[in-house]
């Protein structure tokens, strides 16, 4: 890294670095300070001047983003006595299961494990988990998967903040509302591709509904519960989608979600789990795309 080297920051304004702000430049990564600044490839567009930049841009990851292990990597010690949860920083299950890590303050616990799922280590199918998907969590010499499973077991089996709700009312609402998780995403991709136009905003309709049941908090049973868990990486994902491809803001008209999507944003155990926002639209287009010339 030159001294002196001025690069564009996504989401930043121009920063002029030099190279004592970085320790120790890697093969795939930068860090500054605490931040580690991954290399985009090509020219990108900032929002943050609104020009498209020539110089190097690099995209700020969070600090605590371990780089994902790929066909490369030499394997886990799996059942070496460790607790593991194996994500993919893109997959909106996995990110269930990470955050609820996180909320019950478990990153000394639980380590995190990220996986490359395009270039997968052979070894996770082999040693890990046979499903050979993310999440899977490693505990107790067995390793268990299925996100809605895995953030209640975490919740069950490990210290911290419940995610469970008191009482019965609350939990017969909990289980229609993860019961319904699946249904909604597959309502959204109807709209996205084409097939229903009205059953993204009738699926929003619903959340929008659901929310208004428990009114001692902007959850949705009142306090944060695994419900929020559940839904937050596809809401994140949805609302970002829908308004690039589709120019629609699914707050509009939906007072409780939109309080929802900004009280969500200030419970760190989720932000610190989110995608960059222009590589998530990025990354869609590109599939869409390659599905398009299937
Ligand atoms: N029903 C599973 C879905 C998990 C899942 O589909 N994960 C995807 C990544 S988002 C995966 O691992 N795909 C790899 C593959 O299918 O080969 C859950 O809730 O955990």
């Amino acid at each position: 890294m030159s001294v002196g080297l001025k690069v564009s920051v996504c989401l930043y304004p121009s920063l002029t670095l030099s190279a004592r702000d970085f320790s120790p430049p890697s093969s795939s990564y930068l860090y500054l300070d605490r931040k580690i600044l991954r290399p985009c490839s090509g020219k990108r567009w900032c929002k943050s001047n609104g020009k498209r930049r020539t110089e190097p841009i690099l995209a700020i990851v969070d600090s605590s983003r371990v780089p994902e292990l790929d066909s490369s990597s030499e394997p886990v010690q799996v059942f070496d006595g460790s607790t593991r949860l194996y994500i993919s920083y893109t997959c909106p299950f996995a990110q269930r299961a990470w955050i609820a890590r996180n909320y019950k303050g478990l990153q000394n616990k639980i380590e995190l494990v990220p996986i490359d799922l395009k270039n997968r280590p052979a070894w996770y199918k082999e040693k890990v988990y046979s499903a050979n998907k993310v999440p899977a969590l490693e505990h107790n010499n067995r390793v268990l998967g299925e996100s809605l499973d895995l953030i209640k077991y975490i919740d069950s089996n490990f210290e911290g903040p419940s995610l469970t709700p008191d009482g019965l009312e609350k939990q017969v609402v909990a289980d229609e509302l993860l019961s319904y998780t699946d249904s909604f995403s597959k309502a959204v991709r109807s709209t996205l591709n084409g097939t229903d136009s009205n059953a993204a905003d009738a699926a929003f309709d619903y959340i929008e509904q659901a929310l208004t049941k428990f009114n001692e908090g902007p959850f949705f049973l009142g306090q944060f519960s695994l419900v929020d868990v559940a839904y937050a990486p596809f809401i994140e994902r949805f609302q970002l989608i829908l308004s690039h491809v589709m120019n629609v803001d699914i707050k509009s008209g939906r007072p409780n979600l939109a309080l929802w999507i900004q009280e969500m944003n200030k419970i760190e155990a989720y932000t610190e789990t989110r995608q960059d926002p222009q590589e998530l639209v990025e990354r869609y287009k590109r599939r869409v795309q390659a599905e398009a010339r299937l």
